[in-house]
């Protein structure tokens, strides 16, 4: 999902909203679905002057490669996956990215985060 317009036309407010309730509506799927076990995994990235940076690993520098994979499609490559262990962990993450959103070079930027949602199969 993008979100594009000018300054201050509400990108951030939106997302914001958005992002609240895809969390809750997927761990109300996970809780009404407890037959079946799920691992979350979350990453995110900011694209900055054509630089790629890690937002969960902010010493990996500003200039991260991004790669075409043929079965992935587009990849970063070193970026870093945190598996979330509940809704609060989850949405801790996500203020990470929120709070880059007050900074000063937030109208220049674009943000990424990327959620995974996998079933585990029985082994
Ligand atoms: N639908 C809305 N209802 C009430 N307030 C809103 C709404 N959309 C945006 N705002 C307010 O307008 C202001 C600008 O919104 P926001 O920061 O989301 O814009 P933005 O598009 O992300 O801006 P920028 O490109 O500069 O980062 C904020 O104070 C926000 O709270």
């Amino acid at each position: 999902m993008f979100a594009n317009g000018q300054t201050s036309s509400g990108k951030t407010y939106t997302m914001r909203g958005i992002t609240e309730k895809a969390v809750n509506d997927i761990y109300r799927h996970i809780v009404n679905t407890p037959e079946r076990d799920f691992c979350i995994r979350i990453s995110g990235l900011e694209i900055y002057n054509e630089n790629v940076r890690d937002l969960l690993n902010l010493e990996s520098g500003h200039n991260l490669k991004a790669l075409d994979d043929p079965e992935k499609g587009t990849v970063v490559e070193k970026l870093v996956e945190e598996t979330t262990n509940d809704d609060q962990h989850l949405r801790h993450l996500i203020s990470i990215y929120e709070d880059l959103a007050g900074n000063e070079r937030a109208s220049q930027m674009n943000a990424e985060v990327l959620l995974v949602v996998k079933e585990l199969q029985d082994v």
